[in-house]
């Protein structure tokens, strides 16, 4: 579906993507995972065909974006960053009047639009007002709105980013129904837990470059424990700095995190660490043992987490 071999996007002298390679299978979720900058959002849109291609070579649905843009912009579905509804009209007709844009006729489109809006929930709403519905309701509306031409290919950058926990899990149930149906789904985001829930495979940008790809679960196991400690200190604990309790602890996992408020201790036996640790007579003040994420993936490859 798409193809990219060391593409490049520059702005000025500055180079947003700096050669990547990727390649996304018909039918899978596919993930761009990495912190603000580093470069997602300029890879998307020179897949949408909106954004001209800097270096290296493109092809989307087996088409160069460069000479065949309206092809391919046809026959794709874009949920950008940022909903760009039409706050005038009813949530029907935003839907109705896109549906039009694409040339699908009349009939066509009304049956089109009552269906897209029975996927998203949004039936009972239909007379309503833009300004009127949640972010939640406006993202879902936005979606459907991407769907009106029936893609093969949907893109979605950052799908629900400002979104409450519970719009965001509604968001996800929509997102996998639209992959169980066939669609093929390319999604940028920073929250390592979407990228865990939605994607089949992923790559982890930053600054421009992957610094890795896989399955969520290959790129837990190749880089990281199974478990992790994380254990807080109060203020001036043991008299000690991070750096010096990190020296403590070190030898109990196979690798050990100093961040500005809590120390790492990556393990495959969590609870071990934690006895090991109360037994060398150091009392966090917070401790908690949880599985390796994807979060620990991007801190151990670059040294930073995704929120830096
Ligand atoms: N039109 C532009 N002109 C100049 N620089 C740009 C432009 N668009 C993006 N950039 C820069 O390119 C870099 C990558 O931006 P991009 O939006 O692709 O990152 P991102 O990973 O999508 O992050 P975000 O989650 O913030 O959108 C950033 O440093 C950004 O400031």
């Amino acid at each position: 579906m798409i193809s990219a071999r060391g593409l490049r996007k520059s702005f000025g002298d500055f180079e947003a993507v700096k050669g990547i390679d990727v390649e996304v299978r018909r039918g899978e979720a596919f993930g761009f995972l990495g912190p603000n900058g580093a470069g997602k959002s300029s890879t998307m849109r020179m897949i949408a065909a909106v954004s001209p291609v800097s270096g290296g070579e493109l092809r989307i649905l087996g088409m160069d974006p460069e000479t065949h843009g309206p092809a391919i912009r046809g026959r794709l579905g874009v949920c950008p960053q940022e909903d760009q509804l039409d706050n005038e009209l009813n949530v029907r007709d935003n839907l109705y009047i896109y549906g039009r844009y694409f040339g699908i006729p009349k009939a066509e489109v009304n049956s089109r639009v009552n269906e897209l809006l029975e996927f998203v929930s949004l039936t009972e709403k239909a007379k309503a007002k833009v300004e009127d519905l949640s972010g939640g309701m406006k993202r879902r509306l936005t979606i459907a709105r991407s769907l009106v031409n029936r893609p093969d290919l949907l893109l979605l950058d950052e799908p629900t980013t400002g979104l409450d926990p519970q719009a965001r899990h509604v968001l996800w149930d929509k997102l996998f129904r639209l992959k169980q149906s066939g669609v093929t789904l390319v999604i940028t985001t920073h929250y390592m837990d979407e990228a865990e829930q939605l994607c089949d495979r992923l790559v982890v940008m930053d600054k421009g470059l992957i610094v890795a790809e896989g399955s969520p679960l290959a790129l837990i196991r190749e880089h990281s424990t199974r478990e992790v400690a994380e254990l807080r200190f109060g203020v001036a604990a043991e008299g000690d700095s991070h750096e010096a309790l990190g020296e403590k602890v070190a030898d109990l996992g196979e690798r050990v995190e100093v961040l500005p408020d809590r120390l790492l201790v990556y393990s495959d036996d969590g609870e071990e660490v934690v006895a090991k640790v109360h037994e060398r007579g150091l009392e966090p003040s917070v401790v908690l043992v949880r599985r390796s994420t994807l979060e620990d993936v991007f801190l151990r490859l670059t040294g930073r987490t995704l929120v830096d």
